[in-house]
C-alpha cells in the first residue's frame, strides 16, 4: 500500500466516495482499476492537513480618517459599492435591483423597505428570480428601480410572459414608481427604442413626468381610500424619486389619489406615435395612485413612510383574491359531485322564486 502522505490517484466521478474520505485520514486504499473502454482521466488528491495553522491574531482595519470624518460617503462614491469588475452582465444586474427585487408575496415580498414593511404587517415575502417561482405566490409586487434596466433584464431572464401570465390571473399585483410603469399599457416619455411592458393597467403613464433625481420631492397626498379601509388620517405622505406619473386612465380605472403639478416644471410634450399628433400635458393635476381590479399601482414609494396602510390594502386584496378563489373552487367542486358526468357545464345555480 500507498504512503499516507503521497497524492492518491481517484476518478473523478468518485471523488465524494467513501475512498476519499477515508485517504482524507491517511487510510488510502486504492481504487479497482477502470474498466478498459472508460476514459482515463485522474485527478490528484492532496491530503488534507491534519494541523492547521495557527491563525494570525486579528488585526481591527485602520479606518482612513476621511471615512471617519465622511461615514456617509462610505457606500455612495467609493469604488467598493460597485459590482466587482470580473462580474458578466447578469450576474452584475442581480446584485443590483432586478430581478431579486422583483417581489411577490404568498404575500408579499421582500425588497428593501417593502419587504421590511410587509413582514412588520405579519406577511411573508420571497424574492421571484424566475418566471417558474411565479407558480408559488398568491400575490406580487413589482418595485421601484429604472424601468428600461428593469425591461431589459425581465427580457433576458424570459419573464414578460410569465410576469403577463400572473396579472391574467387576477392574483394581487402592486407596482410602485417603476413597477407602476411596468404594469401600464402604454407608457411615454419612453428612451429612444422603447421598452418592453407587462401591460394590464388600463393607462398612459410618462416616465420620468416629475423630472430628474433633483426633481425628487415629498409631499402630503390626499387619499380618503386609505381612511375609509385602514382608519386614519385622509392623506398620506408620497415620496416620490424621479418619479413617474399617470397621464390618462381608461374608465375601469379607479383613481385613488393625485397630486398637483409642480410650479416651475417645464412642460411635457407626450409623443403619441402612430401618426397622432404631439400633445403637451396642459392640466394642473396629475395621477399618482390607481386601483383596476387585482392591479394597484402608486407612482411613490409607501415603503419609505412607516405607515403602512398601503401594504394593509394590498394584502387584503390579496385576501380578497384568495377568498374568491377558494369559493369558486367549492364551487365547482359541489358542481362536479352533482353532475359528474358532464364536465365543463356552467354551474346550476338554484333559482328562487
Ligand atoms: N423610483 C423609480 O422607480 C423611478 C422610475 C423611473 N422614472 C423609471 O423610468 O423607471
Amino acid at each position: 500500500s500507498r504512503s499516507p502522505s503521497s497524492a492518491v490517484s481517484v476518478r473523478p466521478s468518485v471523488t465524494h466516495s467513501p475512498c476519499v474520505a477515508a485517504a482524507a485520514h491517511g487510510d488510502v486504499r486504492l481504487l479497482p482499476p477502470l474498466p478498459p473502454h472508460s476514459r482515463d482521466v485522474t485527478a490528484t488528491l492532496r491530503p488534507i492537513p491534519t494541523h492547521l495553522p495557527k491563525a494570525a491574531p486579528h488585526v481591527p482595519r485602520q479606518t482612513a480618517r476621511r471615512e471617519r470624518e465622511r461615514p456617509w460617503r462610505r457606500w455612495s462614491a467609493s469604488s467598493r459599492c460597485r459590482a466587482p469588475t470580473t462580474s458578466t452582465w447578469p450576474v452584475r444586474a442581480r446584485s443590483s435591483f432586478f430581478p431579486s427585487r422583483l417581489a411577490c408575496a404568498r404575500v408579499v415580498l421582500l425588497i428593501s423597505g417593502l419587504g421590511a414593511a410587509l413582514r412588520r404587517i405579519g406577511a411573508k415575502g420571497v424574492e421571484v428570480r424566475k418566471a417558474e417561482q411565479l407558480l408559488g405566490i398568491d400575490s406580487l409586487i413589482i418595485p421601484g428601480g429604472e424601468s428600461t434596466t428593469m425591461a431589459k433584464l425581465a427580457n433576458f431572464h424570459n419573464l414578460f410572459p410569465a410576469l403577463r401570465e400572473f396579472v391574467g390571473t387576477g392574483k394581487p399585483v402592486w407596482g410602485t414608481c417603476a413597477g407602476l410603469i411596468f404594469l401600464a399599457d402604454k407608457a411615454v416619455g419612453q428612451k429612444t427604442g422603447g421598452q418592453e411592458l407587462v401591460g394590464g393597467l388600463d393607462c398612459t403613464v410618462h416616465r420620468n413626468f416629475f423630472g430628474s433625481q433633483l426633481q425628487s420631492f415629498e409631499t402630503e397626498l390626499s387619499v380618503p381610500m386609505l381612511a375609509e379601509k385602514e382608519g386614519g388620517s385622509n392623506t398620506c405622505r408620497g415620496v416620490f424619486i424621479r418619479a413617474p406619473a399617470i397621464l390618462e386612465v381608461g374608465q375601469d380605472v379607479e383613481v385613488l389619489a393625485d397630486c398637483p403639478v409642480p410650479a416651475g416644471r417645464p412642460s411635457i410634450t407626450i409623443t403619441s406615435g402612430e401618426g397622432l399628433e404631439d400633445q403637451v400635458y396642459s392640466k394642473d393635476r396629475v395621477i399618482v395612485a390607481v386601483r383596476q381590479g387585482n392591479i394597484l399601482a402608486t407612482a411613490f414609494h409607501p415603503e419609505l413612510t412607516s405607515d403602512s396602510r398601503w401594504h394593509r390594502v394590498f394584502l387584503d386584496m390579496d385576501k380578497e383574491s384568495q377568498a374568491k378563489a377558494l369559493a369558486a373552487l367549492s364551487l365547482s367542486a359541489s358542481s362536479n359531485d352533482a353532475d359528474v358526468g358532464s364536465k365543463n357545464k356552467a354551474p346550476d345555480l338554484p333559482i328562487f322564486e
